[in-house]
C-alpha cells in the first residue's frame, strides 16, 4: 500500500483548549477515507490543517515523506480542497467560476477550456454553465464547488461535509461522483457525520471525537471488532402469550422487547443460544412465522464508542 500522507502527532489549540490531540493516521493511495465524528469532533480543524488553511500547533504532515511546510507549493498543486463553506463567486457564471479556479492552478488556454468543460460535465452542470451561481440551488452550488476543486486533476481530494443540507438527488450525484473520482485514480479524504454515506462510499473509516481517534478500520472490520451484540427478530402470530421473563433466563440475552407482532432479543454476539431462544418460544406456545438475525449497525458501533449519536 502506497502512503501519500502521513499525519503525525498533530495538535491544535484554540483559546487554550486542545481540540486536536496527538492525532496520527495515514492516507493511502486509491482509498476513500472517511473521517466520521459528531459536531465539534475536530474533523474540519484536521483537514483545514492538511489543506493549509490553518497552522498546526504541533506534529507534522508528510507528503511522500516530505513535510508539507517545506513543499507547500508542490503539495498544493496535487491537492483539491472542497471546503465546508462554499467558495464560489455568486455573480459569476458556473463556467467562469471553474475557469477562475482552474487558472489559479496554472491551467491555460485550450487545456483550461477543455478541463472546465470536463469538470462541469462531471458535476452535471454543463447545461447551466452560463447561468450565474446565485440562481443555483444549494445542491448545484455544492456540485460546482467540487467541479472547481478537480479541474486541475489533483491526486488527493479533500472534502469537508460536501452534502450538508442538500436535496437527495444532488447528494446521490455527489456520492456517485466521489466513487467515480476514485475510479479515475484520485484518493479521497472525506468528512461527514452521516453514517449512511460512510456505509455507501468509504473504503476505510476513522471514527473521531474530542480531537482523538477512537477507532479505525473498514466498515466490516469495525463492526467485527466493536460489535458486542446481535439481534434476533421473531415474528409471532400470538404475541399475547409472550413473556419476557423466560427469555432473560437464557445465557447471553441482554434485552428483550416486543411490539407489533415482533419479539426483539439482543444477545451477546459470542454466545450460541438460538436453540434455547426457540425452545423458550415453543414453551410459551408462541407461533413463530419468521426468524431473522441482525448484526449491530455501524451507528450502534459509533454510539458505543462515543456515547453520542451522530446528529447530536
Ligand atoms: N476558529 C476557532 N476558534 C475557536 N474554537 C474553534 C475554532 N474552530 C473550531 N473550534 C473548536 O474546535 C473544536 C473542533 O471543531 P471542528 O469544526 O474541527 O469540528 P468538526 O468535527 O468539524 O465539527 P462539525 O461537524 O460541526 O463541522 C470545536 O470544539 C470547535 O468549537
Amino acid at each position: 500500500m502506497n502512503t501519500i500522507l502521513n499525519i503525525n502527532h498533530l495538535k491544535k489549540v484554540f483559546q487554550k483548549k486542545e481540540v486536536i490531540k496527538n492525532l496520527s493516521f495515514q492516507l493511502n493511495q486509491g482509498e476513500i477515507l472517511c473521517l466520521l465524528g459528531p459536531n465539534g469532533a475536530g474533523k474540519s480543524t484536521t483537514i483545514n490543517i492538511l489543506s493549509g488553511v490553518l497552522e498546526d500547533d504541533g506534529g507534522n504532515v508528510l507528503y511522500y515523506g516530505r513535510d508539507i511546510r517545506t513543499c507547500s507549493k508542490e503539495f498544493q498543486k496535487h491537492l483539491g480542497f472542497v471546503p465546508q463553506d462554499l467558495a464560489l463567486y455568486e455573480d459569476l457564471s458556473a463556467q467562469d467560476n471553474v475557469h477562475f479556479f482552474g487558472s489559479l492552478y496554472g491551467l491555460k488556454k485550450e487545456e483550461l477550456k477543455e478541463r472546465t468543460k470536463e469538470s462541469l460535465e462531471f458535476a452535471g452542470l454543463w447545461d447551466r454553465r452560463k447561468d450565474k451561481v446565485k440562481t443555483f440551488s444549494g445542491g448545484m452550488k455544492r456540485r460546482l464547488n467540487i467541479a472547481c476543486a478537480i479541474t486541475h486533476h489533483p491526486e488527493i481530494i479533500i472534502m469537508d461535509e460536501p452534502t450538508v443540507g442538500i436535496d437527495p438527488q444532488s447528494r446521490n450525484h455527489i456520492l456517485n461522483s466521489i466513487r467515480e473520482l476514485r475510479e479515475k485514480g484520485m484518493t479521497v479524504l472525506y468528512t461527514t457525520h452521516y453514517m449512511e454515506e460512510v456505509e455507501e462510499i468509504s473504503t476505510r473509516i476513522i471514527i473521531m471525537d474530542h480531537g482523538r481517534i477512537l477507532a479505525e478500520g473498514t466498515k466490516e472490520s469495525l463492526k467485527e471488532e466493536l460489535e458486542t451484540q446481535k439481534r434476533y427478530l421473531l415474528s409471532v402470530e400470538n404475541l399475547e402469550n409472550f413473556s419476557a421473563k423466560g427469555f432473560y433466563k437464557i445465557e447471553g440475552v441482554e434485552e428483550v422487547s416486543a411490539k407489533e407482532g415482533i419479539i426483539e432479543i439482543a444477545t451477546l454476539k459470542n454466545v450460541e443460544n438460538l436453540d434455547f431462544i426457540i425452545g423458550e418460544a415453543v414453551r410459551q406456545g408462541l407461533k413463530i412465522s419468521h426468524l431473522s438475525c441482525e448484526n449491530t449497525s455501524l451507528e450502534m458501533v459509533f454510539l458505543n464508542l462515543t456515547g453520542r449519536t451522530l446528529r447530536d
